[in-house]
């Protein structure tokens, strides 16, 4: 996992506890060398990794060979969550994505990265699930949140067929479309999950069940329910005031509610 701009340690923080909290065995953070003790201090049980930055806790190109090594000794790589958008660390994320092999989860500012680069999905030998809420979706393919969201299938399938990668709008309902066609609708989730980091949290559970051997096909479609599941037992105390770490919280007893089922 790999996150930089000081101005966003929490959603760093949620997408590596996200992780966690699905399972995956073990999580290392990459982090630029001046947020490494403050995110260390947030995070006991996530491995942390210093990287070089440019300035801010911004990331830039003199990170990309730290990030390809400890990509090569991971199963996935999850980029974005937090990032920031300086000039610099959009480009670096273009060239970890295009040296990358290993399964890839983007989100946030990694998708930022994309706009007007998507060609390189095509390019990489890594297959990318790509996680925008409407905004960012919108942002890649030149159209409003609200244009997005008067055809959120369409749209889904559209980007996931030209991009050759696996795309999960985020929203209610969520929708994973693939490049060949195939769509669901996410039945899970509710209101309460409208609130700050819990798409952070999303990328981190997707990027567990990749770690614990699904495809990345089968982990965009479960990870999305999962994680809905969770936003509904976190639910049960109330939605308003409802937080993103009450979603990663919720995670265990919805993995293990969806086991037994
Ligand atoms: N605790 C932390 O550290 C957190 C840090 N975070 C980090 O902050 C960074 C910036 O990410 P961001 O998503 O806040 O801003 P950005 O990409 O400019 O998107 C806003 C635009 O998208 C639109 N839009 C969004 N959702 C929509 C919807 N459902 N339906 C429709 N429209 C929607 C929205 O439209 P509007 O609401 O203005 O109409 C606006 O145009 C990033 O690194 C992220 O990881 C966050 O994860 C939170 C927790
Ligand atoms: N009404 C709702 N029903 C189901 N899920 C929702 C609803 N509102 C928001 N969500 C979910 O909450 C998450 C919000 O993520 P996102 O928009 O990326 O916010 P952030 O960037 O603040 O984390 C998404 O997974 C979205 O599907």
């Amino acid at each position: 996992m790999w996150r930089g701009s000081e101005a966003y340690t929490g959603a760093a923080a949620l997408a590596a506890t996200g992780a966690l909290r699905a399972g995956a065995g073990l999580v290392t953070l990459g982090v630029a060398a001046s947020l490494l003790s403050l995110m260390q201090m947030k995070l006991t049980e996530i491995m942390t990794r210093p990287l070089p930055e440019i300035v801010g806790g911004a990331i830039g190109m003199k990170a990309v060979p730290y990030i390809d090594d400890l990509a090569a000794r991971c199963d996935v790589l999850a980029i974005g969550p937090g990032l920031g958008r300086a000039e610099e660390t959009m480009a670096a994320v273009r060239e970890v994505v295009r040296n990358c092999d290993k399964p890839l989860v983007i989100d946030a500012d990694g998708l930022n990265a994309l706009v007007g680069h998507t060609d390189i999905l095509r390019d990489t030998a890594a297959l990318a699930v790509l996680t925008p809420h409407p905004g960012e979706m919108g942002r890649l393919f030149g159209l409003t949140p609200a244009q997005v969201n008067q055809d959120r299938i369409g749209v889904a399938r559209q980007a996931a067929h030209s991009w050759g990668a696996i795309v999960v709008l985020k929203g209610a309902p969520t929708v994973v479309a693939f490049p060949d066609g195939e769509v669901y609708v996410n039945t899970s989730g509710n209101a309460g999950m409208a609130t700050g980091g819990t798409g952070d949290v999303l990328t981190g559970v997707i990027a567990a069940l990749i770690a614990q051997g699904l495809s990345s096909h089968d982990a965009a479609i479960a990870g999305v329910y999962l994680h809905g599941l969770a936003g509904d037992i976190a639910a049960r105390a109330g939605q308003v005031g409802m937080a993103a770490g009450d979603v990663a919280r919720a995670l265990p007893a919805a993995y293990a509610g969806l086991l037994e089922e």
